[in-house]
């Protein structure tokens, strides 16, 4: 099985990439929405500990753990500290389910893929990449955050001319979808999967 790394900045188009490529038979796993089904349940006593402002009714309301946590070093490192061992063992677990069931390609959809250090342990990188107007665009466009929001965020993560430099392949998201699905299906190709 060969296992990929798909990663991009906020707003970047990493999730229509990633459909793009479950679309072409690829496993896919999202961390983003790992995050949140966990919010569903599962590590909600956890967090209840720590941010019980943002617990309603047995879940996590995610707009309210915005609130308490973005632009706030300190309350964002106190919740990755409780978040990502849970995605780590989700992501692993998924990984070998797949190699088990003989799935040929696996994506790892991960916003903190060098961060995690998971770029190194995978065979390749691929990354989601526009321009920073249309990223900010694309933020505000969708609503929940505002700017200081996504600039806070964007301070947490690597930058993205070094995600570039540190690719395998590069998906520019900016000339629109058939451009984009072109690219997926050329990088599935150079790959031989
Ligand atoms: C801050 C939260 C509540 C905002 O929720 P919201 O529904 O608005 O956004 P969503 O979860 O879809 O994330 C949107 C994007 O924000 C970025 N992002 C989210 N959390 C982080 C973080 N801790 N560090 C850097 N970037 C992040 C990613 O690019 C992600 O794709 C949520 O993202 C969260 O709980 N983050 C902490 C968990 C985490 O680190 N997730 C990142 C991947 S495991
Ligand atoms: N190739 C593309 N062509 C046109 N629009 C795109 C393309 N890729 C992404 N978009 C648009 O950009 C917006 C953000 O895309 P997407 O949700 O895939 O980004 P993301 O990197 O997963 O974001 P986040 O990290 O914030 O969750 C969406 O409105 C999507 O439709």
């Amino acid at each position: 099985m060969r296992t990929l790394g798909l990663t991009g900045s906020i707003g970047m188009g990493k999730s229509t990439t990633a459909a793009m490529l479950a679309g072409r038979g690829a496993a896919v796993f999202d961390a983003d929405a790992c995050v949140h089904r966990l919010y569903e349940g599962e590590i909600v006593p956890a967090l209840a500990e720590v941010f019980p402002q943002a617990v309603r009714d047995g879940r996590v309301d995610r707009a309210l753990l915005r609130l308490a946590v973005v632009g706030k070093p300190n309350e964002i490192a106190q919740l990755e500290k409780i978040v990502h061992p849970a995605v780590r063992r989700k992501k692993w677990d998924f990984v070998a389910a797949q190699a088990r069931a003989g799935t040929p390609v696996c994506v790892l959809d991960i916003p903190l893929l060098f961060e995690t250090g998971d770029h190194a342990r995978v065979d390749a990188v691929i990354v989601a990449t526009a321009p920073p107007d249309v990223q900010k665009a694309r933020i505000l466009a969708r609503g929940g955050m505002d700017a200081a929001q996504a600039e806070a965020i964007l301070a947490r993560q690597t930058p993205d001319g070094e995600k570039r430099r540190r690719a395998h392949f590069i998906v520019e998201t900016q000339h629109g979808l058939a451009h984009a699905e072109r690219r997926v299906a050329g990088i599935l190709r150079a790959l031989a999967v």
